[in-house]
């Protein structure tokens, strides 16, 4: 009940009683249900309800932490159902993830005052617990397992969509499943960021970025390694080189107290002294967590703190089109005195 007293607390601290949770990721944060695409969870100051339905009868019992109460009920019968115990209640709903007619049927029921909270869940989320820390570090250490015995067929002649099909394979048979669909940009299609694999067949002095994470029990992990096919370009090898030590720099900086856009600036201005600052178009980092792109923002100018307990991603990237592409992503904990590489996949060394 730890989480739902918080929340409470953070609720009261905005002036409301009661949340309607319908983020999936949130209902599963706070109840510990497993399917919560078909769930929603009224948090009151009384009662912590998980809604969902016949399908779940079994599943929704099995999975709901402590303290949580399961109801079975069909959508409108739920919310129905929750009428009189909501009655005059200020109500926060979710309003990043409600959709405008989800809202609109909660208004036909309920005599409550509605308002609009965001990040309230998720700031909760930021800070894992040890069981939390437990269910990444795991996910991870089943994508380094299978990046292990994937990373002898990245070679010319493959195409990148075999190297793609390989990695989910090998997920699947551990257990887990893709966090997300994989990258694997090769050659010139490294300048693209989010390259999915496509059918591109793999060619001698490619650069291969291979971008992927596994879902294993709810929890992501997510890694990229720049892979050398043969002997890269001087170019390559300079872009490359390049990432690796703004990665590096970077991972070192992580601790607590540090703000995330002077952690951002760390790559950023290193890759700008090798005259790359166009070419890392995108954010540092992100937190990780039941979600691939959760808080806290690793971006430039982002007021964000790292504390203890956060999963963050330090992933710099170079993308120079008509060339090619390089990005070095490793999964961190930041520590009560610093932090701890969870991603231990090697890097590729480029003399
Ligand atoms: C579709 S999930 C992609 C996972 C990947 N590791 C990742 O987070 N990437 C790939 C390149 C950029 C980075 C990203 O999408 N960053 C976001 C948070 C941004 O807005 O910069």
């Amino acid at each position: 009940m730890e989480k739902i007293e918080q929340l409470r607390a953070a609720l009261a601290r905005r002036g409301l009683q009661a949340l309607w949770v319908s983020d999936p990721a949130n209902v599963r944060y706070l109840s510990g249900f497993t399917h919560p695409d078909d769930g929603r969870l009224l948090v009151t100051p009384g009662a912590a309800v998980l809604y969902t339905d016949g399908r779940y009868t079994v599943q929704a019992q099995e999975d709901a932490l402590p303290g949580i109460e399961v109801v079975i009920a069909r959508p409108l019968e739920a919310i129905e159902g929750a009428a009189p115990a909501v009655a005059g209640m200020k109500m926060g709903v979710e309003g990043a993830h409600l959709t405008v007619s989800a809202l609109e049927r909660l208004k036909e029921r309920w005599q409550v005052q509605f308002h609009p909270v965001e990040g309230l869940v998720e700031e909760l989320r930021l800070h894992k617990s040890a069981d939390e820390v437990a269910g990444i570090r795991a996910a991870q250490a089943l994508a380094d397992r299978v990046f292990a015995e994937v990373r002898p067929q990245i070679r010319a002649g493959v195409r990148e969509l075999d190297i793609a099909m390989a990695l989910e394979q090998g997920l699947r048979q551990a257990g887990a499943t893709s966090a997300f669909d994989v990258i694997v940009a090769s050659g010139v299609r490294g300048a693209l960021p989010h390259g999915t694999a496509s059918d591109r067949v793999i060619e001698d002095g490619d650069l291969v970025t291979v971008d992927f994470g596994a879902n294993l029990n709810g929890y992501n992990s997510d890694m990229t390694r720049t892979v050398a096919v043969g002997q890269p370009a001087d170019e390559l090898k300079r872009l490359y080189n390049a990432v690796l030590e703004a990665e590096e720099a970077a991972v070192r900086a992580v601790r607590p107290g540090l703000k995330a856009g002077d952690l951002d600036a760390v790559a950023r201005d290193i890759l700008a002294g090798h005259g790359l600052a166009e070419a890392f178009a995108h954010s540092l980092g992100h937190g990780v967590g039941l979600v691939v792109h959760e808080g806290p923002r690793l971006a430039q100018g982002s007021e964000d703190v790292l504390a203890p307990g956060m999963v963050i991603t330090i992933e710099p990237g170079a993308y120079v089109p008509g060339l090619g592409g390089v990005r070095i992503e490793d999964l961190v904990l930041v520590t009560e005195d610093g932090y701890e590489v969870l991603s231990h996949s090697p890097r590729e060394t480029l003399a």
